[in-house]
């Protein structure tokens, strides 16, 4: 373990201020995808944790409601100096557990604190409405309050900058929360944790259980004090949220699965495309929810594309992520390289063509190569289903609209990404695209200024942007009369 890692590695929940163990004494271990050696443990808290923790969110919430904007504002800008001055400690701790290159992990780092300070300025910001009336004797006021207690469950591949855009909104609303971090990747959220005692975090506002997601899970959808859930993961989990959140009509946000396609087009710039195939594609190794799942490739350009990108793809650094110059991390566990391993059989049985990699890394555990398959058809398994590892199938196709319409053909809604360089064909294409995110001749384009999120089943709401606290308050109207007016 790196020194400066430990200092915020708590193997340990927190739960109204103080850091517990689990009742029942029993943990979890965590892994180092990139050795398989445990790094250490953290409580399996099960319901009767995760209850006290959301009294405790109830209790600390009478007060923080009463907190002025500024002072959240405040708060939030604490936040995130504490998370830059400590950008390497919490980068190093983010490797360790989930394996991403500490390049990337530093750019983790960097963008939860992005979020964290675009919500400082948003708590400022959330404007009500004085409405003309129509009544000559009365006034029509519209207030905005915090939803009250939430409740955030956040997924391995991005443990940190996933948090950022759920404690951000909620804080800057006035809103206290229970976290649930991924059992894979808990460090980083609980990082959190001490990130906010540093701060001055009233004890109760942020509190963090590890442990059983299905024990964890029940108490939050059931417990009628938490008033919303908000959700990274898979569509799947999402799915089973919202109906078992129910039986309280808990506000939801989902940020799920997706099936991400990036078309390129003749009149496109072609380093400039293939540029940004490397970079939508294998980002986390291919484990991001924004990744491309599907390349589409115009036939006039087809060719050429695909030897660019398997030369390149062949290039990227594969290896323990704490290594200098290293681009392609492990994937999370062996389980993940099985199922990329399916992605590839499957094609190759159906006459898909490996170009580049296509097999497990010589360093052996999670480790995979950078693969690029030619020759996809729609029958293959990754035309539907989420590949999330670093294999990019490339379809050749000829017609605009056969593209859009294969782009389109899927349940999910996420992102999208395509090239080109004329400008009739960039308006047609965007407003033809049925995703709630576009990238038009970019390969990256997560920021916090930024709406994130899906349509279709990928997901409901959005996080950043100017819409990322709306889920976190509710509409009050006010009709005053008897005012002698
Ligand atoms: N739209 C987006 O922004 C993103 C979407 N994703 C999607 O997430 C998936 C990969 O992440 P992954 O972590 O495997 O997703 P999962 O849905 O398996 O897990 C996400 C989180 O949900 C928890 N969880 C699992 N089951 C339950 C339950 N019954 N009740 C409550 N919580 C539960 C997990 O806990 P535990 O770890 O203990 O199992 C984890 O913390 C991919 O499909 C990817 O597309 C990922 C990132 C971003
Ligand atoms: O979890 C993810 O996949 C992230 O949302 C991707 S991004 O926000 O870093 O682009």
């Amino acid at each position: 373990m790196l020194q400066k890692t430990s200092h915020f590695m708590r193997e340990a929940n927190l739960i109204d201020g103080a850091w517990v163990q689990a009742d029942s004494g029993k943990t979890i271990d965590v892994i180092n995808p990139a050795t398989g050696l445990r790094l250490g443990t953290v409580p399996r808290a099960g319901g009767a944790e995760t209850r006290r923790a959301i009294e405790a969110a109830h209790t600390a919430f009478q007060s923080f409601r009463k907190t002025s904007a500024l002072e959240r504002s405040k708060l939030l800008r604490k936040l995130h100096d504490a998370i830059m001055d400590n950008q390497d400690a919490l980068a190093e701790l983010l490797t360790l557990e989930q394996g991403k290159s500490l390049t990337e992990s530093k750019g983790e780092i960097a963008s939860s604190a992005a979020y964290v300070l675009w919500f400082a300025e948003e708590a400022r910001r959330a404007y009500g409405d004085v409405v003309p009336s129509p009544w000559a004797d009365r006034r029509v006021l519209v207030t905005r309050e915090p939803v009250g207690v939430i409740a955030a469950i956040t997924p391995w591949n991005f443990p940190s900058s996933m948090l950022s855009r759920k404690i951000g909104p909620a804080i800057a609303a006035g809103c206290t929360a229970v976290v649930k971090p991924a059992s894979q990747t808990p460090y980083s959220g609980l990082a959190w944790g001490a990130l906010c005692e540093e701060v001055g975090m009233p004890k109760g506002v942020v509190n963090i259980v590890t442990g059983s997601a299905g024990e964890i899970g029940d108490e939050i959808c059931a417990n009628p004090l938490v008033k919303k859930i908000t959700f990274t993961g898979s569509t799947e989990v999402g799915k089973l949220l919202i109906e078992k959140s129910a039986s309280t009509v808990k506000k939801v946000s989902m940020e799920l699965g997706g099936n991400a396609p990036f078309l390129v087009f003749d009149d496109a710039d072609l380093d400039r495309a293939v540029e940004g195939a490397i970079a939508a594609k294998y980002r986390n190794s291919g484990q991001t929810c924004v990744c491309t799942n599907r390349f589409f490739v115009q036939a006039g350009i087809h060719d050429a594309f695909v030897d660019k990108l398997a030369a390149a793809a062949k290039k990227l650094k594969v290896g323990p992520g704490v290594e200098d110059g290293v681009q392609q991390g492990p994937l999370i566990d062996v389980k993940a390289v099985e199922k990329v391993e399916e992605f590839i059989a499957d094609a190759v049985a159906k006459g898909g063509k490996v170009v580049s990699g296509g097999k497990r890394h010589e360093l052996g555990g999670s480790f995979f190569e950078p693969t690029v398959i030619a020759g996809a058809t729609t029958g293959m398994k990754f035309m539907t289903e989420e590949i999330f590892g670093p294999l990019a199938p490339v379809f050749k196709f000829d017609k605009e609209e056969e593209a859009v319409a294969l782009a389109n053909d899927t349940e999910f809604g996420l992102a999208c990404y395509f090239y080109t360089g004329d400008l009739g064909r960039a308006f047609r294409v965007m407003e033809g695209l049925k995703y709630g995110m576009v990238g038009v001749n970019e390969g990256i384009i997560t920021t916090p200024e930024a709406p994130f999120g899906g349509v279709k089943e990928s997901g409901l709401g959005r996080e950043g942007g100017h819409q990322g606290i709306d889920d976190y308050l509710d509409t009050k109207y006010v009709c005053i009369g008897g005012l002698g007016l």
